[in-house]
């Protein structure tokens, strides 16, 4: 399958080519085809157990398929994901790839702005840097005053929002999110992928997020629908400027 049409000046950020997983006699990911552009945020929808989550950790380097390829283009560099080894994928995760899960996993001993910067603390940047940094990420995203705060002490939505300044702290060019409104109320979650849009597209990077809300995905701009491990719907919403799906 071919992507969605899209402006032809635009160079792909990430490209799944031929993706395919199994799991015994079960065919996780069929061969799947993908492009991803920056500024794109993509739902991912499909019925339970049809290979949401098994696409989004290939294209993530989380999981390694058996046999495809996926190319990350960052700025400074060209990087084919699924021909590292595990130690280099976990680095590459670190510095330009981020992620947001339904449940947060905010580590609750740690106050938020210690875990918005863990990230830059696991890549070397001195604690108060990281902190100061977490903190501008913080205030952005509507918690100025809860610095200091741990998991316990943090609402759902403002747990998720904590989770998001982790997943941008190090300005991600991919930033992966799995149901990350699943856990909330409708308000919550409204408000709370309006934070994660804002941090992302709007600022030229590309979301994806794998969702089983149809108001969720309708907030994307392209909607990928997969089946039995293979993408049968990719198409622009109307929140996109293009309209039109080609195959
Ligand atoms: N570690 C594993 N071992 C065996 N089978 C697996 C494993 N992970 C996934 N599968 C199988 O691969 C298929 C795709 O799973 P995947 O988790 O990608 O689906 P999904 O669309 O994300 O599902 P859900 O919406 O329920 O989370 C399913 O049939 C699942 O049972």
């Amino acid at each position: 399958m071919n992507s969605p049409d899209q402006n032809p000046a635009q160079h792909p950020v990430l490209i799944a080519d031929h993706l395919t997983k199994t799991y015994g006699s079960t065919t996780a990911l069929g061969g799947v085809n993908l492009s991803l552009y920056a500024g794109e945020s993509v739902a991912i929808m499909g019925p339970s157990g049809s290979g949401k989550t098994t696409l989004m950790h290939c294209l993530s380097g989380i999981l390694t398929p058996d046999a495809g390829r996926v190319h990350l283009s960052l700025p400074q560099q060209q990087v084919e994901i699924t021909s590292l080894n595990e130690e280099r994928r976990a680095q590459l995760r670190r510095e330009h790839l981020g992620f947001v899960f339904q449940e947060g996993l905010l580590l609750p001993e740690l106050t938020a702005q210690e875990n918005a910067a863990l990230p830059l603390m696991l890549s070397g940047v001195p604690r108060a840097a990281a902190e100061s940094h977490a903190q501008q990420w913080l205030s952005s995203l509507g918690l100025d005053g809860m610095f200091d705060r741990r998991l316990g002490e943090l609402s759902g939505g403002q747990a998720q929002r904590v989770a998001i300044a982790r997943a941008q702290i190090a300005d991600p060019t991919v930033v992966f999110a799995d149901e990350p409104t699943g856990a909330l109320d409708s308000m919550t979650s409204d408000a709370v992928l309006t934070a994660l849009l804002d941090s992302t597209v709007s600022r030229g990077r590309t979301l994806v997020l794998v969702t089983h809300d149809p108001q969720v995905a309708a907030r994307c701009s392209r909607l990928i629908r997969v089946r039995d491990g293979h993408i049968v719907a990719d198409e622009r919403t109307h929140c996109s400027s293009n309209q039109e799906v080609t195959r």
